[in-house]
């Protein structure tokens, strides 16, 4: 039996706030320092590892942290959620993200269909369709190749996959799959659309369409961009523009395109890169196999975070420590700071899956919560980062929990050495060195120039960023965040915080408005 109880009626939680807390300066610096960081750390897939030596815990919290998971039932509403219970209360619907890349539980049917087999489906049509584009049998009007692809969506349906495109771009081009170059539209801002059009070959273009709904203002509004954009050039929009979408969707029932491939409302948008929304941009860039070796990645960590044992499920520990973090220490952030450039979007994605998925105020009952539930994410690649706001981080007057991702190899493999080290191990370097800068701190008889020390951070340590290691890195954080929102007793899976702008958005455009908001369109010239 399953019962969704708030965080703070679980005893093991009340216990959890009365453990000490752990000076972190103290034991990364004390004598056991060294030893913490060789045993602080869970294994992932794909040769990543997690590393916690340097958050605030020990084994008097990580055990506390324990007794929570099991009171709060992880394991068992994780194993619902993959069996196909509506853990989606807020919209009354299933979760099978997780779907899209393998099966962990039972089978599940739902709208008349084995659901593992129709994703399973659409990704043999998206494979064979890409294949058929790289091979010049799928062509534009005039019987030529596509060299080119540009997504159009917004939200889940832009920025998991832009971030997996940027991440694998560099690796692809490396590994002889690069087979065309991807861009992306996103903003209602004419200036996205029409920079984008102005940067690629148009007619040698195919374009994704991309809206789980369909019906997304921006997304509606650049494909008329982009129709027409197509038509001045004297080309047959339905020639060079294909759909993802779901099969309930207004855009599934047009004739107005190549292909259309198919995702549905089981997938939350910001949950969806390993289903179609990701799989048709990163098979046509990449080809399908990477797309392939990037769902088994996702695959694999997903089975480790069926673990019980926390200590062997780096994403239950992970959720846990930030829970410790958030409720019992108070940090109201967390930045992600990936030492890869190729991983430059990846904070923006985290930013929407987490914020989006917890930032509520209600539990999955729809009741108030008295606690604090889901932090402000934001990030950049280190060193950039470093050199930017890594000043508040290392001295400001918030404590900002850290997430580290650091690869021991570059993905291009050019490098130079200066001062007898690469320009890689100078990255590494430097993630090393954060992370002891923050946690033990430096005293400095000039307070201006004193570290306090104590900023707890955690690392995950890969080989390199291939699709595989993408692929586990991206499941590590879903998974995650969904153990976060079970602790927190909230649903992850809606997004009404989003809709009272939007229906504002349509009031201004209808000139129904007044007060505040007639004053603000006036002064935008709407
Ligand atoms: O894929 P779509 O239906 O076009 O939705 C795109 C995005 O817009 C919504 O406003 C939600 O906030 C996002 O969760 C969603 O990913």
């Amino acid at each position: 039996m399953i019962t969704w109880n708030n965080l703070d009626k679980l005893t093991s939680y009340q216990e959890l706030e009365k453990t000490e807390s752990v000076d972190l300066a103290a034991v990364m610096a004390g004598e056991n320092g060294a030893e913490r960081v060789k045993n602080y750390s869970v294994p992932m897939a794909e040769g990543l590892a997690y590393n916690y030596a340097a958050k605030k815990v020990d084994d008097t919290v990580l055990a506390a942290l324990e007794k929570l998971a099991e009171e709060a039932q992880l394991t068992e509403k994780f194993e619902a959620l993959y069996n196909g219970e509506v853990v989606n209360t807020g919209e009354k619907r299933l979760v099978l993200h997780h779907m899209t890349r393998g099966q962990l539980g039972d089978a599940v049917e739902a709208d008349g269909v084995d659901k593992r087999t129709f994703y399973v489906e659409q990704q043999k049509k998206i494979a064979e369709f890409a294949n058929k584009v790289h091979a010049g049998e799928i062509t534009n009007g005039a019987g030529e190749k596509f060299t080119t692809v540009v997504q159009i969506g917004i939200g889940g349906s832009d920025l998991g996959p832009r971030a997996m495109y940027l991440a694998l771009e560099n690796w692809a081009k490396k590994n002889d799959t690069f087979k065309m170059e991807a861009k992306f539209i996103s903003n209602v801002d004419p200036d996205d659309a029409a920079a984008v059009l102005n940067s690629v070959d148009v007619a040698h273009s195919i374009f994704v369409l991309v809206s789980k709904s369909g019906t997304t203002l921006e997304t509606l509004t650049n494909e008329s961009f982009v129709k027409d954009a197509l038509k001045n050039a004297g080309l047959d929009a339905s020639k060079h523009m294909i759909a993802v979408t779901s099969e309930t969707s207004p855009l599934a029932k047009s004739d107005d395109y190549l292909a259309a491939f198919f995702m549905d409302d089981y997938i939350g948008g910001r949950f969806s890169s390993t289903s179609a929304v990701g799989g048709a941009v990163l098979s046509l860039a990449f080809g399908p196999e990477v797309f392939a070796q990037f769902l088994d990645g996702a695959a694999a960590e997903d089975k480790l975070s069926l673990n019980k044992n926390i200590k062997e499920n780096p994403e239950m520990l992970d959720a846990l420590i930030g829970v410790y973090e958030r409720n019992v220490l108070g940090y109201p952030s967390t930045a992600v700071l990936p030492y890869s450039q190729a991983l430059s979007r990846f904070p923006a994605h985290l930013q929407q899956l987490d914020m989006e998925s917890n930032g509520k105020s209600v539990n999955r009952f729809g009741e108030p919560v008295d606690y604090v539930t889901g932090p402000v994410i934001f990030g950049e690649p280190g060193t950039n980062g470093q050199h930017s706001f890594y000043q508040l981080l290392h001295q400001g007057t918030d404590i900002v929990p850290l997430q580290f991702v650091g690869f021991k190899n570059s993905q291009i493999g050019t490098d130079v050495v200066i001062q007898d080290s690469t320009s890689q191990q100078k990255l590494c370097a430097n993630v090393a060195a954060q992370i002891v800068a923050f946690a033990c701190g430096k005293e400095d008889e000039n307070r201006n120039k004193n570290f306090e020390g104590g900023r707890p951070s955690s690392i995950i340590i890969g080989e390199q960023l291939t699709p595989a290691s993408l692929g586990a890195l991206l499941a590590h954080f879903e998974n995650k965040i969904m153990f976060q929102g079970f602790l927190w007793n909230v649903n992850s899976f809606d997004q009404e915080g989003v809709q009272l702008g939007k229906v504002l958005a349509k009031r201004v455009l209808a000139h129904e408005t007044d007060g505040a908001l007639r004053v603000f369109s006036d002064l935008l010239n709407i």
